[in-house]
């Protein structure tokens, strides 16, 4: 059975819209996370928020577990996806791990807050988000895409590089910025 194809990175990277879009290319199902979670739960993101991301984060992980056993899908991640290693496990059993790597500024640009409680105190939460995780993504994902150019030319980078997930360039950007 085919693997699955997982995207993590920051909230407002891509990973929702890129994922749905990268599937349908594929002939692929899609699954996104957040999605998954607000069916199964009969509530929004933000409503779960409201007891806490403590809460918040068990929910996902028990998600992450179910969603992670189907195959072969695209999957798109929530950004903390990367807070607990035991997420990463479970989605590396069955899956390549893409970062969907987004500057800041392009985030800032056209991120949605009212879906991302986490930001509800204002865009500058964005910074203290991407310190703390930067690190996490890298060392967590097999491929490293740029979201910095069109979102089908960066749909064009990914299945090219899923090609040649084989080689040792595992956690380096394989595509760079393009001048
Ligand atoms: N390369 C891109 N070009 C234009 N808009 C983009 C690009 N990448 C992401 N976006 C936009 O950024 C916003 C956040 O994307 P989303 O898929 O919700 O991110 P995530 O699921 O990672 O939080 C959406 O409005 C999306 O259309
Ligand atoms: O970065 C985060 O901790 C979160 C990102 C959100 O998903 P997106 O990455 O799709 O915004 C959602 O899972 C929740 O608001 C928490
Ligand atoms: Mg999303």
């Amino acid at each position: 059975m085919g693997r699955n194809i997982v995207l993590i990175g920051m909230p407002g990277s891509g990973k929702s819209t890129i994922g749905k879009r990268l599937a349908e290319r594929l002939g692929m199902e899609f699954c996104d996370i957040d999605e998954y979670i607000e069916k199964k739960e009969g509530r929004t993101i933000s409503d779960i928020f409201k007891y806490g991301e403590a809460h918040f984060r068990e929910i996902e992980k028990k998600a992450v577990r179910e969603v992670s056993k189907m195959q072969p899908l695209v999957i798109a991640t929530g950004g903390g996806i990367v807070l607990k290693d035991c997420n990463i496990r479970a989605l590396k059993e069955n899956g390549v791990i893409i970062f969907i790597d987004r500057n800041l500024d392009d985030i800032l640009s056209d991120v949605d807050v009212s879906r991302r409680p986490l930001l509800k105190n204002g865009k500058d939460q964005l910074c203290s988000l991407y310190e703390d995780r930067i690190e996490l993504y890298k060392k967590y994902c097999d491929i490293q895409i740029l979201n910095d150019k069109g979102i089908d030319q960066v749909i064009d980078d990914i299945i090219e590089a899923i090609g040649m997930e084989n080689t040792d360039l595992h956690g380096e950007v394989i595509i760079s910025k393009q001048t």
